[in-house]
């Protein structure tokens, strides 16, 4: 039987409310925001130097990548190989599309999907909400849609000016940034064949998904989160966020703390990587996948644009055998990605970790 309370709930956009918050999206009082969030000291990471082992500056590059790897868990990218006009005309193309009328929006709504699946569903929306009764509500709506495997695109989703641009700005960022920049570097670190991460992502069934995150203004940001606490359950996350509104904000020892923007770190270009689960898992807890959330704003909107890199779902992944041994009994148990994003999206939309249902 059709369900249409789950139908509508999906579509209740929030673009579309105005004036006072609604008590569902009202979060609880110890999730809300406090004033004065200090700014997280995320490093800036030149990708160029990360080759060049030789020098000295390569040594001192990568040393401070693993501090950041082994701490945060996220850090900004530069010389990562995706081209400044790709970057800009992928945030256009996302913005053009957040500025159309909601009705033209719609049209990308997988309804179909909505019906069926309780855990997400892709095109234009809101997250999935699983009752009529759900509180908590995320201020914000989203496009979502899955990149990799190819076979696995719904093109009908995918908005005609975003589809060679995403394409474009997707591979940029696995050849470069990933492919022979981070990965490579990360599994050196970890003293891990060169190409343990890069080797996940290819075969053809790795996964790749592209959200663009809208957060519209609100009148009491106070009172609500944009997207809940979490952490990704990806190996790596890619962001491109809006350059001119705070809003992304990290957990370190129960303190939150913004994430400054490129610009404001003086490389408007750079890019922002967050370490998934995937690599927490394989590293055996050696590397943090951060808890984020995106909080909203007064007087502006946000964007964000967000690509998450993963295995092929059917993988099982555990922590590495070369980093376990009696001394370093694995922390994690093994996991396959078709039931860990099932996982990650419930736990998610409680505000919650998956990953803490792994740890042994
Ligand atoms: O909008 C942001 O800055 C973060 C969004 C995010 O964490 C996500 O989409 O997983
Ligand atoms: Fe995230």
């Amino acid at each position: 039987m059709e369900d249409p309370s789950r139908e509508e709930a999906a579509m209740l956009l929030v673009q579309e409310l105005a004036g006072d918050v609604p008590e569902r999206y009202v979060i609880q009082v110890e999730d809300r925001p406090r004033a004065g969030a200090p700014v997280a000291p995320i490093p800036v990471i030149d990708l160029g130097l990360l080759s060049r082992q030789h020098t000295a500056e390569g040594v001192e590059e990568l040393a401070r990548l693993r501090s950041a790897l082994e701490s945060w868990g996220t850090f900004l990218v530069t010389n990562h190989g995706v081209e400044p006009s790709v970057m800009d005309a992928m945030w256009s193309a996302a913005r053009d599309f957040f500025q159309r009328p909601i009705q033209e929006k719609k049209k990308y709504a997988d309804l179909d999907e909505i019906k069926h699946y309780d855990d997400y569903h892709e095109g234009y929306g809101t997250k999935q909400v699983k009752s009529p009764q759900q509180t908590s509500l995320e201020w914000s709506d989203r496009l979502l849609l899955q990149v990799e495997p190819q076979d696995q695109r719904k093109l009908h989703l995918w908005p005609q000016s975003l589809r060679d641009i995403l394409l474009e700005f997707s591979v940029q960022q696995q050849c470069g940034l990933l492919t022979n920049g981070l990965l490579p570097a990360m599994a050196t670190l970890l003293g891990l064949r060169k190409d343990y991460f890069t080797g996940l992502l290819r075969g053809g069934r790795n996964t790749t998904f592209a959200r663009i995150n809208y957060y519209p203004m609100c009148q009491r940001p106070d009172l609500v989160c944009g997207v809940k606490p979490h952490s990704d359950a990806t190996l790596i996350s890619v962001l491109m966020v809006d350059e001119n509104v705070d809003g992304l904000q990290i957990l370190i020892d129960d303190i939150w703390y913004h994430v400054p923007t490129a610009s404001s770190k003086g490389h408007p270009h750079a890019l922002l990587v967050l370490v998934g689960d995937v690599v927490e898992i394989i590293s055996n807890g050696v590397f943090k996948s951060p808890v984020h959330r995106a909080m909203t704003n007064a007087q502006k909107e946000r964007m964000s644009v967000v690509m998450f890199y993963g295995p092929d779902l059917d993988k099982e992944i555990g922590p590495a055998e070369e980093l376990t041994d009696d001394s370093r009994p694995a922390r994690y148990k093994k996991v396959k990605g078709v039931d860990y994003l099932p996982a990650q999206y419930e736990h998610a939309s409680r505000g919650e970790r998956a990953l803490d249902t792994l740890r042994i």
